[in-house]
């Protein structure tokens, strides 16, 4: 098992990673998201043990890692797969997975999972993107690592092989059964493949949680923007604080981090139907049509934009009238009102 605590990690006098706890289960995929620069990578670096850490602990089965207690990258047992895939170019499939290997057994399990077999003798010039993020994969699981950290492994590849890629590296991952931590940007991803999320922002974990519940629960705003399209509408908690009530009409809450009274209700783009209506609730400000769906932004009277995506159907212009009710069913995050 993996298991970091308290772990602190600075770059000279700036502290990037902050008090950082979690612990991962035998087979479990966490996804690590995050703003740009906001430390993910720097968590994979000093797990792998390529960077000091200043302050806690990280443990993985047999050894324990703190400031003091420096374990060399090699004796950690920790696999890595970059985006850039780091195959040596002038070696064959086959003699990349082998690299530094003892049992060629494990390397020809891999192989043959991750459908490289007719691959074996070809050099990584080519292959394509996800033929070479196989082949790193193979590579990396060939070694029977304790853990196994991807640092945005999918993010050089076109949007349809990311698609099926990431379930195949998920299904190998889950054979192998290993502990994993996957940094992605792509929301859809992490909310697709992780078991758990863990929600970074300035080298804080802000929510460690299933992807539901950072999605429909997220403990912030920050969390909320950040997974997925957001919108805040005004309303009142009701005193058992099961009930918010907004010029939209009534939705199921959960109150967030104690809100209470003064809330703003955070409505996701499904949340909602849209009607065109003259003497409705607001105005559509802009639509995006995206093919299947149209999304649109509507101005509110009261000056709150909420964002709002319907069937393609549906067709308005800016500036028409419309009404919006909320439809959902299941709770929705209530903030207490800023
Ligand atoms: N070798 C280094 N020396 C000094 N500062 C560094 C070094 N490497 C990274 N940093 C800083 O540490 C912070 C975190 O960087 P890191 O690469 O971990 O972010 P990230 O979340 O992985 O970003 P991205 O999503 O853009 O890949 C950034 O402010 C970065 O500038």
């Amino acid at each position: 098992m993996l298991k970091v605590s308290n772990l602190s990690v600075s770059y000279g006098n700036t502290r990037i990673i902050r008090n950082l706890n979690f612990s991962l289960g035998e087979d479990e995929i966490l996804m690590l998201v995050g703003p740009t620069g906001c430390g993910k990578t720097t968590i994979l670096q000093a797990l792998a043990g390529l960077i000091p850490i200043s302050e806690g602990q990280i443990c993985l089965d047999n050894w324990r890692a703190t400031p003091d207690r420096f374990v060399q990258p090699e004796k950690r047992n920790v696999g890595m797969v970059f985006q850039d895939f780091a195959l040596f170019p002038h070696l064959s499939t086959e003699q990349n997975i082998y690299f530094r290997l003892k049992n060629k057994e494990l390397a020809e399990r891999w192989i043959q999972v991750l459908g490289l077999e007719e691959l074996r003798h070809a050099r990584p010039a080519t292959l394509s993107g996800g033929q070479k993020q196989r082949v790193a994969l193979a590579r990396t699981l060939a070694h029977n690592p304790a853990c196994v950290l991807l640092d945005e492994p999918l993010s050089n590849l076109d949007a349809a092989l990311k698609d099926s890629l990431r379930w195949e590296i998920r299904n190998a991952l889950k054979e192998a059964g290993v502990p994993a931590i996957w940094v992605t940007h792509d929301q859809e991803e992490a909310l697709s493949v992780g078991d758990r999320i863990g929600v970074l922002n300035n080298g804080v974990l802000c929510q460690l949680d299933t992807p539901e519940n950072c999605f429909s629960e997220p403990a912030s705003r920050f969390v909320a923007r950040f997974l997925g399209e957001a919108s805040f509408l005004p309303g009142r908690l009701s005193d058992d604080q099961k009930t918010v009530h907004t010029t939209l009409g009534e939705a199921p809450a959960i109150p967030i981090n104690d809100a209470s009274d003064q809330v703003d209700l955070l409505i996701r783009p499904d949340d909602l139907s849209l009607q065109q209506d003259s003497t409705g609730h607001g105005h559509i400000s802009w639509v995006r049509y995206e093919g299947g769906a149209r999304f649109y932004a509507v101005q509110l009277d009261d000056d709150t934009e909420v964002k709002v995506r319907v069937s393609h159907e549906h067709r308005l212009e800016p500036g028409e009238r419309v009404s919006l009710s909320i439809i959902t069913t299941h709770p929705l995050a209530a903030y207490a009102k800023r």
